[in-house]
C-alpha cells in the first residue's frame, strides 16, 4: 500500500508513557505512518522528545493539545510548538484563538486545525454547556469561522462532513475522529461511521486510538483500516 494511503490514517498513540508507546510503535512497524500524540502522552515524561524522534524517522506528527486561552498566550505557545517541527496542531475553534494561532504558526511548516464540536458531545451535551446551536450548526459556524481565520483544517465528526466541505472548499483539510470499524466498541464516541464511509463522505485524514492500540494485533487492526480506506 502507498505511503499517500497509509497517511490518511493518523493512529492516537493514548497511552500513558513514553515507552507504551515504543512498544506499540514497534508493533505497528511501516503499517503506519502518521501519529497523534495528544494530551496523557505529550505531558508524560519525554512526550514532546518523542515527537521530535519520531520526525527525524520519517514519521509524521499531529500533535493534538487543543489550544484555548487568551489570544497572546495562544500566539506565544503556538509559535514555541511551531519550533518542534510536527506537522499538525490543534486549537479550539473560537475565533480570538484561531486568529492567535496564525499568529503563531506565521512562517512555519505548522498546520492548524480547529477542533469544531468534540465527537464525544451531541446536542444534549452542547444545551447543558450553555450553548444556543445544536451539533450540525455549530460545526458549520465554526467551519465558516475557522475559514475566515485561513485555518488549515477542521477536526470534527464524519457524520458533518457532506454538509461541511462545500463550504470550505477542497483545500481545507478535514480530520475526523469518531471512527468505529464495523462492531467496534464506540466508547464515549456519540458521533461516528466507519472507516470506509468517512472516506467516503470526504475526509482527509481518520483519526483512530482505541480501535488499534487497544486491539489484540494492533498491526492487522491497523492493516484493516488502511485496506478500508484504499477500497472506499
Ligand atoms: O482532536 C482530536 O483528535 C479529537 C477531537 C474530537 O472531537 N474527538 C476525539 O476523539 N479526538 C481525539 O481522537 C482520538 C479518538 O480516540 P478513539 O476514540 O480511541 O479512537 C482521541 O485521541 C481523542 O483525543
Amino acid at each position: 500500500m502507498s505511503d499517500k494511503i497509509r497517511d490518511r490514517l493518523i493512529v492516537a498513540l493514548d497511552v500513558e508513557s513514553v515507552a507504551e508507546a515504543r512498544a506499540l510503535i514497534a508493533t505497528l512497524g511501516d503499517a503506519v505512518t502518521f501519529y497523534k500524540i495528544g494530551m496523557e502522552l505529550a505531558y508524560a515524561p519525554g512526550g514532546f522528545d518523542l515527537a521530535r524522534e519520531l520526525k527525524a524517522a520519517g514519521k509524521r506528527i499531529f500533535l493534538d493539545l487543543k489550544l484555548h486561552d487568551i489570544g497572546v498566550t495562544v500566539e506565544r505557545a503556538t509559535r514555541q510548538i511551531a519550533k518542534l517541527g510536527v506537522d499538525f496542531l490543534t486549537v479550539h475553534a473560537f475565533p480570538q484563538t484561531m486568529a492567535a494561532a496564525r499568529l503563531g504558526a506565521e512562517a512555519s511548516g505548522l498546520k492548524l486545525l480547529a477542533v469544531t464540536v468534540l465527537t464525544s458531545y451531541d446536542d444534549a451535551d452542547l444545551k447543558e454547556a450553555g450553548y444556543g446551536l445544536g451539533v450540525a450548526d455549530l460545526v458549520q459556524r465554526r467551519a465558516e469561522q475557522a475559514r475566515a481565520a485561513k485555518i488549515d483544517g477542521l477536526i470534527l465528526s464524519p457524520l458533518e462532513l457532506a454538509a461541511i466541505r462545500p463550504i470550505v472548499g477542497p483545500d481545507m483539510l478535514l480530520v475526523t475522529p469518531g471512527v468505529r470499524p464495523a462492531g467496534a466498541d464506540k466508547g464515549d464516541q456519540k458521533r461516528v461511521m466507519t472507516p470506509g464511509e468517512a472516506i467516503a463522505a470526504g475526509a482527509d485524514h481518520l483519526v483512530v486510538g482505541r480501535p488499534v492500540a487497544r486491539a489484540a494485533d494492533p498491526r492487522a487492526a491497523a492493516e484493516a483500516i488502511v485496506a478500508e480506506i484504499a477500497s472506499a
